[in-house]
């Protein structure tokens, strides 16, 4: 039984959006409910986030014979340590909280038809006439339909268009005062609003609470144990049960091997001068494992079967994680994606990819386990590129708000 001053806000992103941008538009929104059930003009509801539900992600998990849609967070998310940030919900347990697959008012993101007139970036929010072709129609029966994460009965009872153009706070006002009453709200194209603090302590504290489900921890946990000689305790990576319980004490050393993260497909021309060959790879690879004095390699990556066997002719030591297709069925594209960065986030040293959200989410997992920062922020330098060629922004951990020292 819901509380009757329940009010649900739900969200979703531009089909396009891959799964680690995906999870940062999660840290805006659910720092959008922060800010919500924080203001005064909110108190008396009782918001929660109902968390929308992974599947069809652009082209990448377009799986043939593989289920990928209506997929729980908690396949690959554990939700009681999301809750411990904000309240949230699986999909599912709206439709049975609220009686039927309904969404009073879905908000669809956009921005200004006119651009920036001005010149200059001001902050506003304006309901406009859809831009874009409309993404939901209603039919005779006044419904709105779309897309609801493969829940074909899901349908809205009322649709508009928001321009917008600012920081996920902006949408505090309008949510949380004259603009609506609705119980439920759902902003489409969530990824329009930008972080109110990127990089600041609500969004280190939301990105901590997004700890991964404890069966692809396992699972992460057994394959270092069996191929990488590495374990939490000898690593020192061991993190408490409860992430609010975590500070950094010493810095983690990671198991005996080296990760990358080789990020190809269609890298491999939009982001072309920024990809080493094949060739290069190994040469550094077998260079850094001299220096790091380790035998062994990971590797994750979206390559193909074939240059992997080449990269593995010439890196003898390289290791990856290859489940069979009766485990990748069981822990779909988004599993395996998980368990290769779990265990790339584990390694004593780490290399990615140039402008992967993919490698992105591993630097900030190092952060977290409190890594050196010298063995996370690493790519290797394009072919093209000169050998000293921009490294990653080192976005370091927050842990404490100037204002929680009065706390
Ligand atoms: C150019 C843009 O790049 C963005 O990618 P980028 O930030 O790397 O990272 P993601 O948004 O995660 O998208 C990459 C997808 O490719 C797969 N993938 C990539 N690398 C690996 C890997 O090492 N292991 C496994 N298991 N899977 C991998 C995975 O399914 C992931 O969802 C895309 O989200 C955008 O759609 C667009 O293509």
């Amino acid at each position: 039984e819901a509380p009757p001053n329940r009010r649900y806000l739900l969200y979703d992103c531009n089909p396009g959006e891959g799964f680690n941008l995906r999870r940062d538009v999660y840290l805006r929104i659910a720092n959008l409910l922060q800010s919500i059930r924080s203001d005064k003009k909110c108190k008396n509801d009782d918001w929660v986030l109902v968390l929308p539900p992974w599947g069809r992600i652009g082209y990448h998990w377009k799986e043939r014979g593989m289920e990928q849609s209506r997929i729980k967070w908690s396949t690959f998310f554990d939700v009681e340590s999301l809750n411990k940030y904000i309240p949230v919900m699986e999909y599912e347990d709206y439709i049975e909280e609220v009686g039927e697959p309904m969404i009073e008012e879905v908000w669809y993101l956009q921005g200004y038809a006119e651009g920036w007139t001005s010149g200059e970036w001001v902050e506003k929010i304006h309901e406009r006439p859809c831009i874009d072709t409309l993404a939901y129609e209603s039919g005779r029966d006044g419904k709105f339909r779309g897309w609801f994460w493969g829940y074909e009965e899901t349908y809205a009872k009322k649709f508009k268009c928001v321009s917008v153009q600012g920081m996920a706070k902006i949408l505090v006002g309008p949510l949380c005062g004259g603009n609506t009453t609705a119980k439920s709200v759902m902003l489409d194209r969530g990824e329009s609003v930008l972080h109110d603090m990127f990089g600041g302590i609500n969004y280190w504290k939301c990105r901590r609470s997004m700890v991964f489900s404890e069966a692809l921890r396992k699972e992460a946990d057994k394959f270092r144990m069996e191929n990488l000689d590495s374990n939490d305790e000898k690593d020192k990576t061991v993190m408490p049960r409860d992430w609010r319980d975590h500070k950094c004490t010493e810095d983690a050393l990671g198991g005996p091997y080296i990760a990358l993260h080789y990020r190809r497909k269609d890298f491999l021309h939009v982001r072309k001068e920024g990809v080493p060959s094949i060739l290069r790879v190994a040469e550094q690879l077998n260079q850094l494992m001299k220096k790091y004095k380790v035998k062994k390699v990971f590797v994750a990556s979206d390559g193909t079967k074939e240059e992997m066997e080449e990269l593995k002719s010439l890196v003898p030591g390289m290791v990856m994680y290859t489940p069979t297709k009766e485990k990748l069925k069981a822990l779909k594209m988004g599993g395996v994606a998980i368990i290769d960065q779990i265990i790339c986030s584990h390694a004593k040293y780490f290399i990615g990819s140039k402008e992967s959200t993919f490698s992105f989410r591993i630097q900030e997992e190092r952060e977290i386990m409190c890594f050196q920062k010298d063995t996370t922020f690493n790519r290797f330098c394009g072919d093209a590129e000169t050998s000293d060629c921009e490294q990653p922004t080192r976005w370091k951990i927050v842990w404490k708000s100037d204002s929680e020292i009065w706390d």
